[in-house]
């Protein structure tokens, strides 16, 4: 069963929405642990990389901590799958790096990138809302195994310029960059809360359900939900879905 939204423009989820979770946590997740090092010694005059150092410490509480206690963290920030925002900023930064060099190519589900081109061709306009940073998200439509995806996003959103996923506040400043009306707005996640807090700013929502990713067996809790993209039908609000 399809669902149908009429809707101005779509916001996408990365991590268990567009790709798979698996892939992120196995192929990007190590190589950032292995690099995380060298960036926090031989980099941290930069000034991404010192005011991500500044965040960590900030976060730990530990005004003095070091590179290798820095780097201790982001490690066990990683195991935990804890969404800090200079965790993924300095993701950010490597993978950018690494997706430049051709070392990456990112995963989206097969369902995704069809159902992209046709909204959009129907006058949707796609934004990206990530835990992932801006830069990560770029280099990550940048770079797939389907080719440039960028040209299809007009906009990237992360918890560095719109604020953390599971607060209604973050959706209403995007909605506020994006000039669309929150009602013609619709948000695809597999997070219920980040699905509860954005129908708490008024959005539409539908909650992507993937078999094998971790928020599977939970439910969309109550959001109309999806099992690809393939189901979801968007036509732009007044042209009728
Ligand atoms: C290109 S971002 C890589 C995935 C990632 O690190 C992440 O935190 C994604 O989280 P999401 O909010 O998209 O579920
Ligand atoms: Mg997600």
């Amino acid at each position: 069963m399809s669902l149908r939204f009429a809707a101005d423009c779509v916001v996408l989820d990365i991590e268990g929405t567009t790709s798979a979770t698996g892939f992120v946590v196995d192929v990007l997740y190590p190589y950032s642990r292995s690099r995380f090092g060298s960036l926090l010694t031989e980099r941290a005059a930069e000034p991404a990389v010192r005011r991500a150092a500044e965040q960590v410490r900030a976060l730990l509480g530990e005004p003095a901590a070091d590179a290798p206690r820095i780097v201790q963290a982001l490690n066990s920030w990683l195991d935990e799958d804890r969404k800090a925002t200079p965790l993924k900023t300095l993701q950010g930064i490597v993978w950018s790096e690494g997706f430049a060099r051709g070392e990456l190519v990112s995963h989206f589900y097969e369902d995704v990138v069809p159902a992209l081109r046709r909204w959009r061709a129907g006058g949707v306009r796609l934004h990206v809302y990530s835990s992932g940073s801006v830069a990560a998200q770029r280099a990550w439509f940048g770079h797939s195994a389907q080719g440039d995806l960028l040209p299809l996003v007009d906009g990237l959103y992360d918890t560095e310029n719109a604020g953390p996923k599971q607060s209604p506040g973050s959706y209403r400043a995007i909605s506020e960059a994006i000039g669309a009306p929150p009602g013609r707005t619709l948000f695809l996640s597999d997070r219920p809360a980040e699905l509860d807090a954005a129908r708490t700013a008024g959005w539409l929502t539908a909650g992507v359900r993937r078999p094998g990713e971790p928020y599977y067996a939970q439910g969309t809790g109550g959001h109309p939900e999806a099992g690809s993209f393939a189901g979801i039908d968007v036509a732009r609000a007044g042209s009728g879905p």
